[in-house]
């Protein structure tokens, strides 16, 4: 069942007396379980609409329900708690604290999401993160001793680690090589579909379309086509 929805969602920017219009009407539904891909040309919106469907920038109009509640009319209080709680992000670069271990970086996300866990609760929450991205045997590494790849399995770990409703990636392979990219690609989609999370993504990396269970592609601020892959390949 659909949990979360953008609807006629709208961005615009001043520009001087006019306005840009970068978003101009986008209605889209996130699945449970599903990688929803976005794809589009440079300056298509696509970030912009990543960034409003997260609660990190306000649209200028429109819906986004989430479980029927519509964010966009929520006190900045209530908005900063869903993203803590209800919300993963994964972005391009790792972004991980570089004075902290791995598992310090996991434990830190479990805090700002007001986890109630106790200490052995909260260890072992850790541990099974680390377990499903495969970096256990560095929990104890900090950033700088860890490779590209490596860094972003730890984001994503982080990124999970609450167990998010809706996961937000925003070109989470761009610095990566092609086979690394792979890996990361894979890791997204068997953890959305493991926790039944939503995720979105925005790629510009043709190669990681099969990943996903939707491709969505923007132009000019607004959607073009869905396109569904099946069992039998790529459908439209
Ligand atoms: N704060 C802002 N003020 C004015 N214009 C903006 C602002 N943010 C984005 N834009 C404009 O909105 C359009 C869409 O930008 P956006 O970053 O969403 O595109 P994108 O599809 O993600 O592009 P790319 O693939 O290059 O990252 C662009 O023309 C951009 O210049």
């Amino acid at each position: 069942m659909a949990t979360f929805e953008l609807r006629q969602v709208a961005k615009s920017f001043p520009d001087g007396e006019a306005e840009i219009r970068v978003l101009k009407g986008i209605d889209l539904t996130l699945a449970e379980g599903q990688l929803t891909a976005l794809v589009g040309s440079s300056g298509s919106g696509k970030s912009t609409l990543l960034t409003i469907a997260a609660g990190l920038q306000e649209a200028s109009g429109g819906e986004i329900l989430l479980d029927g509640e519509d964010m966009t009319k929520m006190p900045p209080e209530k908005l900063r708690s869903i993203r803590a709680t209800r919300f993963g992000f994964v972005f391009q670069s790792s972004h991980l604290v570089p004075f902290l271990t791995a598992e310090d970086q996991l434990a830190l996300m479990l805090d700002v999401s007001g986890s109630r866990l106790d200490a052995a609760g909260r260890a072992k929450q850790v541990a099974e993160a680390l377990g499903l991205v495969g970096m256990e045997h560095r929990r104890k590494a900090y950033p700088a001793s860890l490779s590209g790849g490596e860094k972003q399995r730890i984001a994503i770990a982080r990124a999970i680690i609450h167990r998010p409703r809706i996961l937000f990636a925003d070109e989470p392979t761009a610095s990566l090589d092609s086979e690394r990219s792979h890996e990361i690609l894979g890791l997204l989609r068997k953890l959305t579909q493991a926790f039944g999370m939503s995720t979105l993504m925005v790629t510009h990396d043709g190669e990681m379309l099969p990943y996903a269970d939707r491709v969505v592609e923007m132009r000019d601020g607004r959607i073009e086509g869905h396109t569904w892959r099946t069992a039998n390949g790529i459908g439209t």
